[in-house]
């Protein structure tokens, strides 16, 4: 029988103490979303102004052709977001790696919950729900497994969950050339010639990937997966599945015309490429890290795979000597990586405004 929010004393404990996460409250079968996740009217989805426009497909057969480049290093400027077909990651590894999500959030709350911040065997492995519970008005309806990457690949992975260790890590194998590609031209326009040893720890030092699951809810529209956000990465390459959900600002460029929030809409096979806050302060501002949302859904359980990559967590980060040579004056000041981190894990989503951290 379908149980009711009444014979639930403690969502917290339930969800969250107890490991069942959002997933566990799926599964009851409830008719109405309990309170806690209810959305104040301006961050409900039903609320957003759709934008006409959409966020670029680009085919990267051919990834050196400067046209290629091109489209890669405008996209970065004009959305932030582009998504990338024949990007050399096999369709194989990016199918393995959402089955394997999949295996890990059907395992039992207590398999699952052996990985909660507090029990957890190692730093580098995370489950958990929602974003900052402690500090949110309104939890999202999202549990994730977070994993931490730097260093020697079989140390790093050897508290990684089995059911999904050996999928994620040949996720993150099969995607570095992509990585190292993406930074070199980006780089490129911004008159960085060698990504030397110093440049690789700054730009793409370490690594998290983040396996996502978005229950199915019964209230849709009261709700929301992922709250509005920038990713602080300096790049994140994100793997959708089939389902769709993800919504991205459009730049506004003071012209009423050109905002609102575009839909990025499940394309087979490819892969979503965003800029985050780390490399919009190295460039100055030319590559902008955008704000995004995720919706939830009343019939399907939605997963999603983001490899952040971004600085080592003791790399300062200020706009690079490349950039300013011409006279540009600097926007941002420079920041130890892990304070910022640390800024952005000590409080709710909320849109852009962790980069204000580095304002000058
Ligand atoms: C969940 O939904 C998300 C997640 C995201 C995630 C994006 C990213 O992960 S980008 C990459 C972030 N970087 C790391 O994860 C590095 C791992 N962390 C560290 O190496 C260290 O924490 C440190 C940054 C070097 C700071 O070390 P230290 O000075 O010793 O301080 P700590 O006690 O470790 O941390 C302070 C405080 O921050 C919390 N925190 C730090 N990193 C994370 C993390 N990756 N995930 C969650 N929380 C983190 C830490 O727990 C501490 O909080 P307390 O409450 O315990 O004080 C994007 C979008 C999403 O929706
Ligand atoms: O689920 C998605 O499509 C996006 C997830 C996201 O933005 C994040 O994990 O930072
Ligand atoms: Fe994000």
């Amino acid at each position: 029988m379908a149980k009711t929010i009444s014979d639930l004393s403690d969502i917290t404990d339930f969800v969250i103490n107890k490991g069942n996460g959002v997933k566990g409250l799926s599964e009851l079968g409830l008719k109405s979303i309990p309170n806690q996740y209810i959305q104040p009217l301006e961050e409900r989805i039903s609320t957003m102004i759709m934008s006409q426009d959409s966020i670029p497909i680009i085919d990267m057969s051919n990834w050196n052709n400067p046209k290629v480049v091109e489209s890669i290093c405008s996209a970065a400027e004009k959305f932030g977001f582009f998504q990338l077909v024949n990007h050399g990651v096999p369709v194989e590894v990016l199918e393995n790696v959402k089955e394997a999500t999949h295996r890990f959030f059907l395992l039992p709350a207590e398999a699952k919950s052996k990985y909660s911040k507090e029990r957890s065997p190692s730093n580098n492995v995370q489950y958990g729900t929602s974003f900052n519970p402690q500090a949110e008005k309104a939890l999202e309806w999202k549990d994730f497994l977070g994993l931490y990457a730097y260093g020697d690949e079989h140390e790093v992975s050897a508290f990684w969950p089995p059911v999904c260790r050996d999928e994620v890590l040949e996720y993150m194998k099969k995607s570095e050339i992509l990585t190292k590609r993406l930074v070199e031209l980006l780089m490129r326009r911004l008159n960085v010639k060698e990504i030397d040893k110093a440049k690789e720890y700054l730009l793409m030092g370490a690594k998290r990937i983040q396996l996502n699951y978005y229950p199915i809810c019964p209230n849709p529209e009261l709700a929301v997966g992922n709250g509005r956000h920038s990713d602080i990465s300096t790049l994140t390459i994100l793997l959708q599945d089939d389902i769709g959900g993800l919504y991205v600002r459009r730049n506004d460029n003071g012209n009423d015309k050109d905002s609102g929030w575009i839909h990025v809409p499940p394309v087979k096979g490819s892969l979503v490429i965003n800029i985050g806050d780390a490399l919009q302060i190295i460039s100055n501002g030319r590559y902008k890290s955008v704000e995004h949302r995720v919706a939830v859904n009343s019939s399907k359980n939605r997963v999603s795979i983001p490899i952040f990559v971004f600085p080592r967590p003791s790399e300062m980060i200020s706009p690079l000597p490349e950039v300013l040579e011409s006279g540009e004056k600097p926007v941002y000041k420079s920041v130890l990586f892990s304070d910022y981190v640390k800024h952005f894990f000590a409080k709710p989503h909320n849109g852009k405004t962790t980069i204000e951290f580095a304002k000058i």
